[in-house]
């Protein structure tokens, strides 16, 4: 039916590194130019995790060039998958923080698996970082301003439930039902015309999208000079720590 899927794997948790968001990229550029490639189901062949997010070793203890260059790749992905003409449908199978939820929330459509233990969400700031303006107005766009400048504050992290009151998922299903769920709703969307639905994407998303685009190479420099300093570089060291302290 022209449906591709698309499973992330880079063990152990499907985070974005620099060479792993290129093939991404990669390969969501070569089905958005193979014509009989409708739509996408974007899932994780990782056991519980989704994504979880970029790769705090790209952010942490490199040089200006090397942070300049991997956000330059994570805004191309972006640039992508947000924009893509393709109907683009999240199978979330485990935790998808900060740029997990970023690929998810870039979808048409999110099926989230009803694990409590799967939290979802953008929690930059309890690294002591701050979602990019492009991340917020994505959130803003999904769950309305007063829900995301409460989540973007406090980095909260939902469970199914809530991410589904909330809105930040669209369908909460079990666990093994997930991918099934994310065919069906992937059958309805197929039932559009694409040139109508296509139109009608690009209605929405534009202007968005066009917010960075026409600020793409100052967003690098504003992420390379704050990435750098100091202050920022600790707070991600205490984070990696803390996630090495909590395996004891
Ligand atoms: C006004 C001025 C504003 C200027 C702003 C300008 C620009 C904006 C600036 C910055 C924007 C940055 C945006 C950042 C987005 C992100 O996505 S940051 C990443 C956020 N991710 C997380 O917080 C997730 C952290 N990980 C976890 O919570 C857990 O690992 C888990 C995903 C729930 C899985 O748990 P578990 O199965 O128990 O696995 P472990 O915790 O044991 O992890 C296994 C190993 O993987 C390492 N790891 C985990 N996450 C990451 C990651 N994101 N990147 C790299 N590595 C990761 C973890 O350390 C373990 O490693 P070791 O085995 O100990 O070596």
């Amino acid at each position: 039916m022209g449906v591709a899927v698309m499973k992330l794997r880079n063990p152990p948790v499907n985070s974005l590194s620099l060479e792993c968001l290129t093939e991404f990229t990669i390969s969501l550029e070569k089905l958005e130019n193979d014509k009989s490639i409708r739509g996408v189901i974007l899932t994780s062949e990782c056991p519980g995790i989704f994504s979880a997010g970029l790769d705090l070793l790209e952010m942490y203890g490199r040089n200006p060039a090397h942070y300049a260059e991997y956000w330059k790749n994570v805004q191309e992905l972006w640039l992508r998958l947000y924009t893509s003409n393709m109907i683009l449908v999240s199978a979330i199978n485990g935790a998808s923080p900060a740029g997990g939820c970023l690929l998810a929330l870039c979808c048409d459509y999110r099926v989230m698996a009803d694990n409590p233990k799967y939290t979802i969400g953008l929690n930059e700031s309890l690294l002591g970082i701050v979602a990019p303006f492009w991340f917020k107005d994505m959130y803003v766009n999904t769950i309305g301003h007063r829900e995301a400048e409460r989540a973007l504050q406090l980095g909260t992290l939902f469970s199914p439930a809530e991410a589904l009151k909330v809105g930040v998922v669209d369908e909460v299903v079990p666990e093994d039902q997930v991918h099934s769920k994310a065919r069906s709703v992937m059958t309805k969307w197929l039932a559009i015309p694409d040139h109508s639905r296509q139109l009608t994407k690009n209605m929405m998303r534009k202007a968005t999208a066009d917010n960075l685009i026409k600020q793409r190479e100052a967003d690098i420099q504003n992420f390379t000079s704050f990435i750098s300093k100091d202050s920022i570089q600790k707070s991600l060291h205490m984070y990696l720590e803390k996630l090495k302290q909590k395996k004891g």
